[in-house]
């Protein structure tokens, strides 16, 4: 870590989720700094998910803190929270979340709609769908096709995209390679990381596959940051 302040912190953080089994987890202590590299490991169901959503404000802890950026997420409404979000995180969702119907195009750009200086960065929106979309090795022509009509790969790397358009300055991937084979998953990450770099960007991102441990500057095991209890309700 280093001596600047974390671009994420979560202190004495308390979550449960309700449900037929009661699951909650809580973080004493874990922050990130800017521009760091984090992979955060652990088994299925260990909390990583639903450790991210903490991070993006999509859910709120019942206790403590999650800082983003500064600022405290618990002191936003529901609607600052969404474009807080919208500014300064893009996300790789596990299951990618495109629009189905809408173009590569469009998914690419949706981030931006709701992100003013995100969209202050970007000279030319299409212009620069297109260079993320080379850059992540997605054929140029593929921004016209519905996001629905690509393979999983190639829709993973549409996620990737649109996450990174704008240059949030964090960046939260869950399981982002997950679809790919391991030569691909290699080449892609390769230029995930080129381009996080290029930002200047903080990456967190989730895996269970310790082996692509060496890429990062730090690896977190869950273990060591959560404690997580299960329970029947
Ligand atoms: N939307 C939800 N509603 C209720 N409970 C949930 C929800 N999402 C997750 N959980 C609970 O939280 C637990 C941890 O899930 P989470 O997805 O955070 O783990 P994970 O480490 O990301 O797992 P995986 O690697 O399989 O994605 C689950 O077992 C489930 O009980």
């Amino acid at each position: 870590m280093n001596e600047k302040a974390p671009i994420l912190e979560l202190q004495d953080v308390r979550f449960r989720w309700p449900g037929r089994v009661v699951f909650e987890m809580s973080v004493p202590d874990f922050s990130v700094a800017p521009g760091e590299t984090v992979l955060l490991l652990g088994e299925s169901g260990s909390g990583k998910s639903t450790l991210l959503s903490l991070i993006c404000g999509t859910v709120l802890a019942q206790a403590g803190r999650v800082s983003v950026a500064g600022t405290a997420l618990d002191e936003l409404s529901g609607g600052k929270r969404d474009r807080f979000r919208g500014e300064h995180v893009g996300v790789v969702f596990q299951q990618f979340n495109l629009l189905p119907f809408g173009s590569v195009l469009e998914n690419i750009r949706l981030p931006l709609r709701f992100a003013p200086e995100r969209r202050a960065r970007v000279a030319d929106e299409a212009q620069e769908a297109a260079r993320l979309c080379n850059a992540l090795g997605l054929p140029e022509a593929v921004l016209g096709s519905r996001a629905a009509a690509l393979s999983v790969g190639q829709q993973q790397r549409v996620a990737v995209a649109r996450a990174l358009i704008g240059q949030p300055p964090i960046l939260l991937a869950d399981e982002p390679t997950s679809a790919l084979d391991e030569e691909s998953q290699s080449a892609f990450l390769d230029l995930m990381f080129k381009q996080v770099r290029a930002s200047g960007a903080t990456l967190l991102m989730v895996s269970h596959d310790p082996r692509l441990s060496t890429r990062f500057d730090r690896v977190v095991r869950m273990s060591d940051i959560a404690h997580v209890e299960r329970q029947a309700a």
